[in-house]
């Protein structure tokens, strides 16, 4: 049974999914202290936030058991993605879930600030008739400036121009065509300010984001420019958005987010040309539902299947190429598996190298499997392909990929080196299309085994009759041999074999091979078949 911990206020029909799985416990439990999550964050497999809940590094210490952490919304800026990835828990979040919801907040903080609603409203709620006092400006006409032309920006400019606004668009990944098809005008950040009557923020926060409406940038606004946040708190540094307010170069302001939530700048917040809501963007029924829905679905396919369609901390790689890989990340488990247990010691160097059909692929999953598969060996499964670079750095390990390596005539080829010093096991790997994964090359010798469970790696003087004995050993202790290989360098020289066996075998097997004449070295490898697999619509 996985439990979820859901702490803020979540849709329960968007949970419906989660509440009606016979293998989930749902526990829903609003406005604890950290202190108090820290104190049951251990009993749970994954943890649903809106944007109230701070997930910090300290309460992820305390997360011993934690796979997942949801956002039930867009921006994860609230969750300590670090120490998340850190610890090997994929964060995933509802990209698209309340963007209409967003960017109708968007418009109506928009409309309301440039007809005075809130504050009509206000004194005609206390009995008032003050006409002359809520003259306002229209949209017609008027130039409005986006900045972040995501799907925010992208949705509040289509509905912009039905008002027959002028669009100025800014994102660094705003191309011409997408300008143009959208009927927009691209333009830089002073563009922007020096034309726009209007100006509304939809990026993310990040550190070239944070601050970016300081007094220096509000000096080149037009005068009587009005803005709307419905972003992020922290875009907008507040004390200069007071100061523009208060000399007259901004006539108005909109704000749903703050630079601390809930705000305590009073100063702004009564200003008489702000209007202010809560952090309501996204609060719709529908919204709500919807961002409920699509975490508690993700979560599902995470436990059940390992797939992840939405993580923050991953790379993300289309289905497409997902099902193409697959067989590729299968031979990746079993090519690292196969060289850690061979090298016998943490190596300080990964080299990978990746020739034939896979020089055109996406191999980023491939690599972070191969990574995740080394380094599971000594450090246990507390390694994912979440946090497999984080910790190769924390371990002090260096990593080479090398693309278009010789192809040693496979179409496709990969092959993994572990080094320290002078110790070094090589292993290459294929996948023979329709007959699956073939390792082909151990250090020097080639060979053609398909990795099986059960492995027997022996490496032995190249003399008659070696292999009988080996069988004949193996035979006396009713051990059967599914396959066998052998390579040599040179004739007489040294050579190995590789047994596939039926079943695990025990070290008074491994102590009667040991004692053959010409015998210099007996492993027994172990595959285990668990790959992880990520999905993207
Ligand atoms: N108020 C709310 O309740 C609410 C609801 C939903 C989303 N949001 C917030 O709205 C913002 C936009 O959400 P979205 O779903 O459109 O995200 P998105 O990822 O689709 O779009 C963000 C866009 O910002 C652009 N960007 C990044 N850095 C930039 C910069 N320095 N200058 C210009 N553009 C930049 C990106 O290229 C991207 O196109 C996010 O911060 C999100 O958290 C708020
Ligand atoms: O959960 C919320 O209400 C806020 C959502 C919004 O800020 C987001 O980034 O998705």
């Amino acid at each position: 049974m996985y439990k979820v911990l859901v702490t803020d206020s979540i849709s329960d029909i968007g949970l419906k999914k989660l509440y009606e799985h016979p293998e989930f416990f749902v526990d829903k439990k609003n406005n604890l202290t950290e202190l108090e999550l820290c104190e049951i964050i251990k009993d749970y497999d994954a943890l649903i936030v809106r944007s109230q809940t701070i997930v910090t590094k300290n309460l992820l210490e305390y997360a011993t058991r934690l796979r997942v952490i949801a956002r039930a919304g867009v921006g994860v800026d609230n969750i300590d993605l670090d120490s998340a990835t850190r610890k090997g828990i994929i964060v995933i979040n509802a990209p698209g879930a309340n963007t209409i919801a967003a960017t109708e907040h968007t418009l109506a903080m928009l409309l309301s600030l440039a007809r005075k609603i809130p504050h009509a409203y206000q004194s005609t709620s206390k009995g008032e008739w003050k006409r002359g006092s809520f003259k306002g400006v229209e949209l017609y006409e008027k130039t409005l400036g986006i900045v972040g032309m995501g799907k925010i920006g992208t949705e509040v400019a289509k509905r912009a121009k039905s008002f027959q606004m002028k669009i100025l668009g800014f994102d660094p990944y705003l191309s011409d065509e997408r300008a143009k098809k959208l009927g927009i005008t691209k333009a830089s950040l002073d563009e922007i300010a020096k034309q726009s009557d209007f100006i509304t923020f939809h990026t993310p926060l990040t550190p070239e984001t944070k601050g970016l409406v300081n007094d220096e940038y509000i000096s080149k606004m037009k005068k009587g420019v009005r803005l709307v946040n419905c972003a992020r708190g922290g875009i907008i540094v507040e004390s200069a958005l007071l100061h523009g307010l208060q000399s007259g170069q901004i006539a108005g302001a909109a704000l749903d987010v703050f630079e601390q939530e809930p705000p305590t700048n009073l100063d702004l917040l009564q200003h008489p040309n702000i209007i202010a809501t809560p952090h309501l963007g996204a609060s719709t029924e529908e919204a709500q539902e919807k961002v409920a829905k699509e975490v508690s679905e993700e979560i599902i396919s995470i436990f059940e299947t390992n797939s992840i369609r939405h993580a923050i901390n991953m790379p993300q790689i289309s289905g497409e190429i997902q099902k193409k890989m697959k067989p590729f990340l299968e031979l990746g488990e079993q090519i690292a598996q196969l060289a850690i247990q061979l090298f016998k010691q943490a190596p300080n160097k990964i080299d990978i190298r990746y020739s034939g059909e896979l020089i055109e692929e996406d191999t980023s999953l491939l690599t972070r499997t191969m990574i995740k598969g080394i380094l599971a060996y000594h450090l246990s499964d507390s390694v994912n392909i979440i946090n497999a670079f984080h910790l190769l750095k924390e371990h002090g390990l260096t990593y080479n990929i090398e693309k278009n390596a010789p192809n040693k005539g496979f179409s496709n080829y990969m092959e993994l080196s572990l080094s320290k010093g002078n110790e070094i096991v090589v292993i290459g790997g294929t996948v023979l299309n329709g007959y699956g994964t073939r390792i082909v090359k151990i250090n020097n010798y080639r060979i053609d085994v398909k990795p099986e469970q059960h492995l027997l790696y022996i490496k032995h003087e190249d003399r008659p009759g070696m292999i009988g004995l080996v069988g004949s050993i193996l035979g006396d202790y009713h051990i059967n041999i599914g396959t066998m290989q052998v390579g040599r360098e040179t004739i007489g020289g040294e050579a190995i074999m590789v047994l596939t066996l039926d079943k695990k075998i025990d070290d008074d097997v491994i102590y009667s091979l040991k004692l053959l004449n010409g015998l210099e070295e007996v492993d027994v490898l172990e595959l285990s078949k668990e790959v992880a697999v990520v999905e993207n619509y």
